[in-house]
């Protein structure tokens, strides 16, 4: 291993995937899966921790030989002669290794326990200074367990009482002796109850070894636990907690779990067989480990387990050692575990690694704000929130973008749908006399006619739209009561908001009754805030699926500032995110607006607070430009954004968004661009062809990710529509993906056949190539 450890200068690889908008979940430990929208960065923390083990390994190797050996052979010294010699005690051994690794000096060498028992034997021979070394241990667990055996078993002598039946530890106590030559410190303490009532009285014991500890603080925690009850729940998590209330959760980073009765037999398993050995050690060591993880409040920790077996008639090796049914000697590994444990702590605290949390043992970290995230982010084009009609405003697009319609008066077929001649909807039975080409013309007509239609309404809304802001919404209003009153009304009344039902949530791909989509719609909100459900698309089969609620509002600030305010929440057992997204504007003249807003993101396991600002200028008919910036609250991160965006339209169908920007945190910076183009139909939004290509480009440390993405619908013939989209990233991976609907063909419909009839024939034929569909 090279141990040239630049902490700061880890290099994650970015994983691109063709993409517009560069995409993260922003976490720092768990990279999201990718998507064709994503771009995807692998953790920085986990090729640091696999540096910063390896390196530590090493400094074990180094330090903690002379012990380690010493723990192998019992206190047996050896025959061996040195050659070399070595006048560095324990201590100035650890910093000269820690300190060599720290600064590079370490050279390749594989660890291996032979070459350390190898130079600890020659060190111990020379015998001209002994290490010192002591181990402080707290033992922790519930009541009964074989906390107070395991202590007798580790001195090999009864240094504290036991009881099958009683409490037999009732305070706090210290309890010293020498090990094999390692003066060893054990905190024995009274056992702890996992029921959630009993919870006050373990915060009183707790509290006396909290008391305890800071006279005396421990190296290791030993949580002791039995290996033969068959718990497969988190029931001992109330406990758990306890313990981190009270202790901190930094008491679980140097724990090691022991499992008592290990050479019992194992009870039967839920068919009524006997479980195996280790079918019973992997699923304890899980459920403790999971319970702990959950306890500490991180998913990273992975607390050693020991074995352990306490009874007097526990079978025992040649040198009288009690060994495990695996033929293991189970105190030389249980010490082995406290004393390297110990040692790579210190080496960690000496490295003075990144850490929050000093002496943090079994979980090294290194946090590196999502920049690309957050930068894709803030480079997202958004609409300013407008006022509602209701809310005083004129509905829609109303500060500046009304204004690209301003052709829409002088368009030459305005007049063109009061021109047609009269035309008569045909009744079905009318419909089957017709032959097939006067069924094509009737049809072709009618679709005409339902297009001029739809065009003429919309004009005629835009065109009232631009009235309304040009004389004021109550000048309008009046005008059209004076009318009413006067009967003069040659106007159409303005269009009520016609409330639209919800439309349903997104069908699962195969049809399951259990699916509550299937079974419920949602009613129209009466209320302004909307709220809904959100339905985990990946959720397991037959599950509900429903793990969140969003809510949206829309307000109107003082009558005049237009408001958005929309947050997810989203929780299950295991996980709990909130995405809160508010903004509020406010025009400056006709031509331009800002935007301020305030967002809430769950970023790994972590909230970060965004504040965020923008102003939109319209400095030329067809181009407006936005200058934006963020700061971003992550921990105790700031991360600082800017960017700058254009948009310009390029005639009718054609426009443009280029954006670019900049996140900085910690002296380190992220760099984007993003290119949108999109192409509508000419009567865009009445045809529905629309064409969008965005490329992106993320550029941070020393990784480049470059993506494209084409989206495209358009219908083809009456009652079809195609959706293409392609995604390309510039490590030459991406996604095709092709939706054909209809309401006529059948026989596309029946395509779908086609992969179900191929994986029959598959089965049958199993040697055949197969296809992916
Ligand atoms: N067979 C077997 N029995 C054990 C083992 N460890 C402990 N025991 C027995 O379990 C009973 C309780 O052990 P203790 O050491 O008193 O348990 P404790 O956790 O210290 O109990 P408290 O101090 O009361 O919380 C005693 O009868 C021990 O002999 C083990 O590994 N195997």
């Amino acid at each position: 291993m090279d141990s040239d450890l630049e902490y700061e200068d880890a290099e994650p690889q970015l994983d691109n995937e063709a993409s517009p908008v560069v995409v993260n979940d922003g976490s720092a430990e768990e990279p999201a899966p990718a998507s064709a929208n994503s771009v995807v960065q692998d953790s920085p923390e986990k090729e640091q921790n696999a540096e910063d083990q390896a390196a530590a390994s090493e400094a074990v190797e180094d330090v903690g030989a002379k012990k380690l050996t010493e723990v192998e052979n019992g206190a047996a010294a050896p025959e061996l002669v040195p050659e070399s010699s070595n006048d560095n005690n324990g201590a100035d051994e650890t910093t000269g290794a820690t300190e060599g690794i720290r600064h590079g000096r370490q050279t390749n060498r594989a660890f291996s326990l032979d070459n350390a028992r190898r130079k600890a034997l020659i060190l111990e021979a020379e015998g001209k200074e002994d290490l010192d070394f002591s181990c402080n241990i707290l033992v922790l667990g519930k009541i009964g367990v074989g906390k107070s055996a395991t202590i007798n078993s580790i001195f090999g002598e009864e240094k504290t009482r036991t009881d099958a039946f009683n409490s037999a530890t009732t305070n706090v106590r210290e309890i010293v002796g020498d090990v094999d030559g390692v003066k060893i410190r054990i905190i024995d303490t009274p056992g702890l109850r996992p029921n959630v009532m009993d919870q006050g009285s373990n915060r009183k014991v707790l509290s006396a070894v909290k008391k305890f500890t800071k006279k005396c603080p421990p190296d290791i925690v030993l949580y002791v636990d039995r290996l033969d009850s068959l718990s497969r729940d988190l029931n001992d998590l109330p406990l758990l907690k306890t313990i981190t209330a009270v202790l901190g959760s930094s008491i679980w980073f140097n724990a090691i779990v022991a499992l008592t009765h290990a050479a019992s037999a194992p009870p039967e398993g839920l068919n009524g067989a006997p479980m195996t050995y280790e079918v019973l050690m992997a699923q304890r060591s899980h459920i403790i480990q999971q319970s702990i993880r959950q306890a500490a409040g991180d998913m990273r920790l992975m607390n050693p387990v020991a074995l352990v077996e306490n009874h007097p008639s526990c079978r025992r090796n040649r040198e009288g050692q009690k060994v495990l049914p695996n033929g293991q000697s189970w105190r030389h590994q249980m010490l082995l575990l406290c004393y390297s444990s110990k040692i790579l702590s210190e080496a960690n605290s000496l490295l003075k690694l990144q850490d929050p949390n000093p002496g943090k043992l079994f979980g090294f970290r290194f946090r590196s704000p999502p920049l690309p995230f957050l930068l894709s982010s803030l480079l997202q084009s958004r609409a300013h929130p407008k006022l509602s009609a209701e809310q005083g405003g004129n509905e829609g697009d109303s500060d500046i973008e009304l204004d690209d319609y301003s052709d829409v008066e002088q368009d030459d077929d305005e007049e063109e749908y009061d021109q047609l001649p009269p035309f008569k909807p045909l009744t079905k039975a009318q419909l089957v006399r017709l032959t097939k080409e006067q069924k094509n013309a009737y049809f072709d007509e009618y679709d005409y006619r339902v297009k001029l239609l739809q065009k003429k309404q919309w004009k005629d809304e835009i065109r009232r739209l631009k009235e309304m802001k040009k004389r004021g919404k109550t000048d309008l209003d009046d005008d059209y009561m004076y009318a009413n009153i006067t009967g003069e009304n040659d106007q159409d009344p303005p269009p009520e908001n016609v409330s639209v039902p919800l439309p349903d949530m997104v069908l699962p791909p195969s049809f399951d009754c259990d699916n509550p989509t299937y079974r419920y719609r949602f009613l129209e909100p009466t209320s302004t805030v909307l709220a809904r459900p959100v339905l985990d698309a990946h959720g397991w089969d037959h599950d509900c699926g429903y793990d969140g609620v969003s809510l949206e509002e829309t307000l109107a600030i003082l009558n005049r500032f237009p408001a958005n305010v929309a947050v997810q929440v989203t929780k299950d057992k295991k996980e709990f995110s909130i995405h809160l997204d508010s903004s509020i504007a406010a025009k400056h003249g006709d031509n331009a607006s800002s935007l301020a807003g305030f967002d809430i993101q769950t970023v790994g396991r972590q909230l970060a607070y965004i504040l965020r600002g923008e102003t939109k200028i319209k400095n030329i008919k067809k181009n407006k430009t936005t200058g934006g910036f963020s700061v971003t609250f992550l921990g105790d991160i700031v991360a600082t954004g800017l960017k700058v965006e254009d948009q310009l339209s390029l005639g009718k169908r054609l426009s443009l968004v280029a954006s670019t920007g900049m996140m900085k945190a910690q002296g380190d910076t992220a760099y984007g661009a993003n290119l949108e183009a999109r192409l509508k139909d000419k009567d865009y939004p009445i045809g529905q062809s629309l064409s969008t290509l965005g490329l992106s480009l993320m550029k941070w440390r020393r990784d480049l990710a470059l993506g494209a993405n084409l989206q495209s619908q358009f219908p083809i013939g009456r009652g079809s529509k195609i959706a293409v989209r392609l995604g390309l990233n510039n490590k030459l991976s991406g996604q095709i993906t092709i939706r054909t609907s209809t309401s006529e063909q059948v026989q596309i419909a029946l395509l779908g056949l086609v992969p179900v009839a191929a994986s029959i024939y598959r089965s049958f034929r199993p040697s055949e190539p197969s296809f992916a569909y």
